[in-house]
């Protein structure tokens, strides 16, 4: 059986360069596919059977020139220790420190009908000239048939205590913004940096016309992007917030990594921990979930 078979027919993980950056491909007989890099542990891509690409990465996102310290525009971004530069600690950089930094492999595994890897970071003499404490965060992708599950696992191995802000920024694929839905966030508190001040969503389904930036607390578990015929479940465990961002046609057009137009095909629905920041003890851990469904 040729390797191209043999990839075909059993889920695999293989190791991959993208425009210099290595990286790991998930794929599916199905034909699902994910990739997601060593830099940030950042997933950039997920392909699910039938439906096609379900992230948005910016085309100026500038893979080849990424440098430790950078973020990249796109996929998922993973946001640690701190969010924006709301704190805990306003010293770190904004986003914190995980999706600039270079994660290794921890391990990976194929089932019958999945595959997964799991990354790590650790403190090192880098982020502790930023961030002067010891922690373990492991970030788990799993592709299953029209499913991608991301978990992130924190743990405090350090000897002192320390709060902490966490999110899943995940950029999401859309066919045009304004004709995108978004259900599930009708009665919850939020937080808006473009107007100011503090509301409570009366929408049972928000439609988006370009800038929004809000922290909503507090929302259930599951909510539902509809965009066409596409029904896109986004569902969360442990993260207690999800931040809607968009960054509108002027904002857009101030990112050097986006292309003026990149605001009409992107949504970020973020799994987020940030309205309450977990303290975690010396030995504790803290594990949120953010999982991406199609139909069958
Ligand atoms: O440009 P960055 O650092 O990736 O941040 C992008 C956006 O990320 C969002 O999560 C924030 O709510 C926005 O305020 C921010 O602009």
């Amino acid at each position: 059986m040729s390797t191209a078979e043999v990839l075909n027919s059993q889920p695999f993980v293989e190791p991959v360069t993208l425009e210099g950056q290595p990286g790991l491909t998930l794929g599916l007989p199905d034909g699902s596919r994910a990739t997601v890099l060593l830099h940030g542990a950042h997933v950039l891509s997920w392909q699910a059977a039938g439906w096609g690409e379900q992230l948005y990465l910016s085309p100026a996102a500038g893979l080849a020139s990424l440098q430790s310290g950078q973020a990249i525009r796109g996929g998922v971004p993973v946001i640690f220790p701190q969010f924006e530069l709301k704190g805990p600690d306003t010293s770190l950089p904004r986003h914190g420190l995980a999706r600039q930094r270079a994660w290794t492999l921890d391990s990976q595994q194929v089932g019958r009908d999945h595959a997964l890897v799991t990354l790590l970071l650790s403190d090192d003499p880098i982020t502790r000239a930023y961030w002067p404490h010891g922690f373990a965060l492991e970030l788990t992708v799993s592709l299953a048939p029209h499913r991608l599950d991301l978990e992130l696992h924190a743990t405090n191995t350090g000897d002192t205590p320390w709060p902490f802000s966490a999110a899943l920024h995940t950029y999401l694929a859309v066919s045009e913004l304004t004709q995108v839905r978004l259900q599930g966030l009708e009665g919850c508190h939020f937080q808006d940096a473009v107007t100011g001040g503090e509301h409570i969503e009366d929408h049972p389904e928000k439609r988006f016309a370009g800038e929004m930036d809000r922290i909503y607390a507090q929302v259930p578990r599951s909510l539902l992007l509809r965009d066409g015929p596409r029904r896109l479940t986004l569902e969360s465990e442990g993260f207690e917030d999800a931040v809607v961002w968009n960054p509108g046609p002027d904002k857009c057009a101030a990112l050097k990594d986006m292309p003026a137009e990149g605001w009409r095909e992107m949504l970020c629905v973020e799994a987020a921990q940030v309205v309450n920041p977990p303290m975690l003890q010396p030995g504790e851990s803290w594990t949120g979930r953010q999982s991406l469904v199609l139909p069958d």
